[in-house]
């Protein structure tokens, strides 16, 4: 029995987990939850599966919920019941699907614990993937991608040498407003831009999708899982998302991973790894797909993905100024304060007024990402 911690349990990549868990009982048992705000729903999580520990964003509503349950469920909140969670002692595996790089720190509390990683929070390795990944590898942690790109890649890689790596080609549905031009995004609305043409996610992960950040965070996120130059990783418009990802060797030869898009089946792989398991996920019928197609990506129309490789090139605290300024603007649309194309120059503002620290250490990450939030939340 395969204890889990779970990080962000009532979001769509948490509630997928649970699915998952769910559905193979006498191989895992859910150890502990960390929530946010959505408190009806973190109640049937914990009546359905018992964990014991329960951490949830605030200290008002720890309270509200230790007064609700039996004495051996421990409640706590904020950082610090993110890390009990991430180390809760009789856990071996860490998924981690909160939103955002406040993930960073339970992460790297959990591999200092010994735990197997399953990461989904992309923020985080976008963040501090340099030490992330150096710390991993100092505690001889596995740390296995949930993303469904870097699953993909991962599947299609199977242990190969990373010096036969051509290219990693990683594949972008173009989000909620492929079609659109430049001109055509000005007046566009919330509810347009949370309508996903392939995949049901998160809010802000949707967001991402629409402005391609989300494959420029992606693509950072590759370098660091998969220790790539940027040189040789490629993005490539893809709409029908069936082809997660692929990567081509030096011989020539390239190797793609399909499926429906079902968040599930990467979820799976990450928990049963190496093993593969049976599932009920809806099965690829390619025949009646007919065809698929691909587009060269265009820089120009998708400003953030040019942001991103900039960033991821020339290192240092940029990636933590583009992910933190992301993280404002597509709050700040959400809510109704900004239009959509300026979440772009929200970011273009912050990474050009950015005065770069090379080789940043974990004190300067966050120091610059909280810096990033403050400056980036008073722009008008
Ligand atoms: N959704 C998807 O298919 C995919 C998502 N990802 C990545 O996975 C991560 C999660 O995405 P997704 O599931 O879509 O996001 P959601 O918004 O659906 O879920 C986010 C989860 O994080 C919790 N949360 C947010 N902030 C805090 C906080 N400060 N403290 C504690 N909990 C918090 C939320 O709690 P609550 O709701 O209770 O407030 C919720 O459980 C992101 O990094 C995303 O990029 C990657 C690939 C695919
Ligand atoms: C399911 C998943 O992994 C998302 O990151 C998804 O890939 C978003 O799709 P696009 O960013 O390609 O629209
Ligand atoms: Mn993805």
């Amino acid at each position: 029995m395969k204890g889990i911690s779970l990080l962000g349990a009532t979001g769509s990549i948490g509630t997928q987990t649970l699915d998952v868990i769910r559905s193979n009982p006498e191989r895992f048992k859910l150890q502990a939850i960390a929530v946010g705000k959505n408190l009806d729903l973190t109640r049937k999580i914990i009546r359905e599966f018992q964990p014991a520990i329960v951490s949830v964003q605030n200290k008002e509503d720890k309270e509200r919920l230790k007064a609700e349950f039996p004495k051996n469920i421990k409640f706590t909140y904020g950082e610090e019941g993110l890390i009990e969670v991430a180390t809760c002692e009789d856990t071996e595996v860490l998924v981690n699907a909160i939103l955002g790089s406040v993930g960073l720190l339970p992460t790297l509390q959990a591999i200092e614990a010994g735990k197997t990683i399953a990461i989904a929070n992309k923020e985080t390795l976008v963040t501090a993937g340099h030490i992330v990944m150096t710390k991993a590898k100092e505690h001889n942690v596995t740390i296995l991608p949930v993303d469904s790109e870097h699953s993909a890649i991962f599947q299609c890689l199977n242990g190969e040498n990373e010096k036969e790596i051509e290219r990693l080609i990683i594949t972008a549905s173009g989000g909620s407003f492929r079609d659109k031009s430049r001109d055509e995004l000005v007046n566009v609305t919330v509810e347009d831009a949370l309508n996903h043409p392939n995949w049901s996610m998160g809010a802000k992960i949707t967001i991402d999708s629409a402005t391609m950040m989300n494959k420029g965070l992606e693509v950072i996120e590759a370098h660091w899982l998969f220790n790539q130059p940027y040189e040789k990783i490629e993005c490539l418009l893809h709409r029908e998302s069936t082809i997660h990802s692929m990567v081509e060797f030096t011989d020539g030869s390239v190797i793609a991973q399909l499926g429906t898009p079902d968040m599930r089946i990467p979820i799976q792989y990450a928990l049963t790894y190496p093993e593969r398991l049976p599932s009920n996920s809806e099965r690829l019928d390619l025949a009646k797909i007919g065809s698929l197609h691909f587009e060269k990506m265009d820089f120009e129309r998708f400003r953030c993905l040019h942001f991103a490789y900039e960033a991821g090139k020339n290192g240092g605290t940029l990636p933590v100024v583009l992910n933190a300024a992301n993280e404002v603007a597509v709050q700040a649309f959400l809510t109704g304060k900004i239009s959509f194309l300026e979440i772009e120059d929200w970011i273009e503002k912050a990474l050009t007024s950015h005065q770069v620290i090379a080789n940043p250490d974990l004190q300067t990450i966050l120091h610059v990402d909280k810096e990033t939030r403050d400056i980036v939340s008073r722009y008008k």
